[in-house]
């Protein structure tokens, strides 16, 4: 959890009965069944779970990237179902930060233009010394001129963690930020975000590697649309015997609606 002095400010992220259905072609999908969650600023929060147990789906409606069936997302004090479609935009925008497993980097631009564009994108012009400070602190002070192409897996991550800091955002999401990467690199990349959390950026990351949770101060545990355990400052092992026993119970359980 977060460091003892941030205890009294108020969470950055809320979630309140949290749900999520789909309309799926066989029927309604309960993605989320009623999450409530608290995440602190400053804090690193890992989550994990079987597949399909509503992983993405929580991360993408905290970030405001998909509308809920019903509940509540607060981000940064700001209630997500109160805001219309220009706002949420916004919000996306400015107030957030998204790294992706598979980088999305565009390969025309260079690094400085890529960490550039979300401002671009707002219509403002970027502080070429605020892009350095970024491009310096990922550890690519000297590969600003680099395309994508010209970069390995784990530069091209930190690029894209550069990108996701531009605006300053209330919180970084990442959705597998270490699964297209090399153990190295992996870990080089999950070193920078928790010396991020450690200054002070909440980071909220999706991940299926014991390994990549470790560096998290907290992780939880979902299974089927809920939070059914958590962690806090765990450890790879501790991490990786949870989710065996989520993995085991979860077969289990597909196991008895095929006998049924
Ligand atoms: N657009 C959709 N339409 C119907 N069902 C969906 C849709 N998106 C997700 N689901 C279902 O909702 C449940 C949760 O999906 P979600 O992708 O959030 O899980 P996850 O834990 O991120 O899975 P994984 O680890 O495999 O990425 C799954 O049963 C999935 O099949």
């Amino acid at each position: 959890m977060s460091h003892p002095s941030h205890a009294a400010a108020p969470p950055v992220v809320r979630v309140r009965d949290l749900r999520v259905r789909y309309e799926g072609e066989a029927g309604p999908v309960d993605a989320l069944r009623g999450i409530d969650l608290d995440v602190p600023r400053g804090s690193f929060t890992a989550i994990m779970g079987p597949s399909g147990s509503g992983k993405t789906t929580l991360l993408h409606s905290a970030a405001g990237l998909q509308t809920p069936t019903s509940g509540m997302v607060e981000l940064g004090g700001a209630d997500l179902s109160t805001l219309d479609a220009t706002r949420l935009t916004k919000l996306r925008r400015r107030r957030v930060g998204f790294v992706f497993q598979a980088f999305h980097l565009l390969a025309a631009l260079t690094a400085r233009q890529n960490v550039e564009l979300p401002l671009r994108l707002d219509g403002k012009r970027a502080d070429p010394r605020r892009t350095q400070a970024l491009l310096d602190r990922v550890g690519l002070g000297a590969r600003g001129e680099h395309r994508p192409h010209q970069l390995s897996g784990g530069q091209k991550q930190r690029v894209a963690v550069a990108r996701a800091l531009i605006t300053d955002p209330e919180v970084v999401f990442a959705d597998e930020p270490t699964g297209a990467l090399d153990i190295r690199s992996a870990r080089d990349v999950l070193g920078l975000l928790r010396a991020l959390a450690d200054g002070g950026q909440t980071i909220i990351m999706v991940t299926h590697d014991p390994v990549a949770a470790s560096f998290s101060d907290q992780v939880l545990f979902l299974a089927d649309g809920v939070i059914v355990d958590h962690l806090r400052r765990p450890s790879a092992p501790e991490v990786a015997s949870r989710m065996a026993t989520l993995v085991e119970s979860a077969e289990r359980a597909a196991n008895t609606v095929e006998i049924v």
